[in-house]
């Protein structure tokens, strides 16, 4: 069975085509810098004469662009990898916020469509794009099944001491408002690649996504037991573009003393906060070479990236009562060993030893970074969500 993974972040597409069950990778790239200059798209295919690779440059406004280019790829004479979309037998699609409506994996009618247009607001850097995926899907791929996998499935194990917040009760039992956690397929993921690796379920784990979007979850044996998002994917950790966690006032404070609509508010706290609100640029690469050459905004911005992870850190050691591992993954997390650095710095009081040189090592796939005596095992796990995706897709309708 031939399925389609199509994962849009809010700055990328990745996509994947893999054969299940045997989960045979036939070709891979990604879509980056969406609406940025220097966008590019990358394909990787695995045909039966051997590998092929094109990287283009492109102009790509939005995510519906780079989904279609990606799909005359896929069926070009050259060098795609089917002759016909209806080769794909299912296309799985990450769907950031699915509310208390999906706690599952699940095929896309007109009625999910709906739910997930509904739930815009609570996503408005996904759920847009996710939705546009699926549209763009439905006309190229028209015989194949279209399936939903929800960032906030994985967290659904979330006690109620964490995931309901201090405001009227109303406000959670008619209008569902709790904190939901993003990037479950991704903590999912990589705290089972982590699991694996020790031989053993029962852990104490804390994964760290860092991509555009960044968030923590607190893993305990397989589950989650908290995570650093809430209602929508904004709050927590210092992202790209989004603020992660502020005081409140700060809303009151924008709408009535500065007069700001809450319109703008919103495009100021999601679109332009962040790295970017404090050096002007959104992608770590950027900001990476404005530390290197000694930037102040930028050494202050990578200082408080940390800061607020270790802060999470320390929250969530406290409410696993331990911890046997920390995890660092996505874009952020498995490229950059200074934001790795300065995170575990200081942290030799839980236990939190890092080997620099290790490091600084680039390596493939799972690796350690931790001292030999360290306590707590510091991994460094390039996540998969489209195989994960593909698993979920097979899974229901294999
Ligand atoms: N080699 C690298 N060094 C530092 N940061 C990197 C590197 N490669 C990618 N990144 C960063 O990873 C982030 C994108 O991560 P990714 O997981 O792809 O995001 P998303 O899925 O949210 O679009 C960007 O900020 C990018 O700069
Ligand atoms: C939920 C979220 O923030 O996703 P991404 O990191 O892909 O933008
Ligand atoms: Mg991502």
């Amino acid at each position: 069975m031939n399925i389609f993974v199509i994962n849009s972040g809010s700055s990328s597409i990745k996509y994947q085509l893999i054969s299940m069950p045997e989960a045979k990778v036939i070709c891979t790239g990604m879509v980056d810098r969406i609406g940025l200059e220097g966008a590019k798209l990358e394909y990787r295919a695995f045909l039966d004469s051997g590998e092929v690779r094109k990287v283009l440059e492109l102009l790509i406004p939005d995510h519906a662009a780079g989904l279609r280019e990606v799909a005359k790829l896929l069926t070009d004479p050259a060098v795609g990898v089917i002759s016909d979309p209806d080769q794909v037998h299912v296309v799985g699609h990450r769907v950031v916020h699915g509310g208390e409506r999906f706690s599952k994996t699940q095929l896309i009618t007109e009625e999910a469509k709906a739910k997930i247009l509904e739930l815009f607001p609570l996503a408005p850097l996904h759920n847009p794009a996710n939705y546009l995926g699926i549209e763009v899907a439905e006309r190229i791929f028209t015989q194949a099944k279209q399936v939903a996998v929800f960032d906030t499935a994985f967290h659904q194990t979330m006690p109620e001491v964490a995931f309901r917040m201090a405001i009227p009760n109303e406000f959670y039992t008619k209008h569902g408002i709790r904190a939901y956690g993003f990037h479950g397929t991704s903590h999912k993921y990589v705290s089972e690649q982590a699991m694996e690796f020790f031989g053993k379920r029962t852990s104490k784990i804390i994964t760290i996504h860092l991509g555009n979007g960044c968030s923590m979850a607190a893993v305990r044996d397989g589950k989650c037991i908290d995570s650093s998002m809430g209602l929508g994917p904004m709050n927590g950790l210092i992202m790209g573009t989004r603020t992660g966690d502020i005081d409140q006032s700060v809303i009151f404070h924008l709408v009535n003393q500065l007069g700001y609509s809450l319109d703008e508010v919103n495009t100021i706290l999601n679109k332009k906060s962040g790295m970017l609100g404090l050096t002007g640029f959104s992608d770590m690469r950027d900001i990476r070479k404005l530390y290197d050459q000694k930037e102040k905004a930028a050494i202050l911005a990578y200082d408080m990236y940390a800061y607020h992870i270790k802060k999470f850190i320390g929250s969530f050691a406290a409410v696993l009562n331990g911890l046997d591992a920390i995890v660092f993954t996505a874009g952020v997390g498995e490229n950059d060993a200074l934001t790795r650095k300065l995170v575990c710095q200081n942290m030799d009081f839980l236990g939190i030893r890092l080997d620099e040189a290790k490091n600084e090592t680039r390596q493939k796939g799972l690796h350690e970074i931790n001292t030999s005596e360290s306590p707590v095992k510091i991994l460094v796990i390039p996540t998969n969500e489209e195989l994960e995706i593909a698993r979920q897709c097979f899974g229901l309708v294999g």
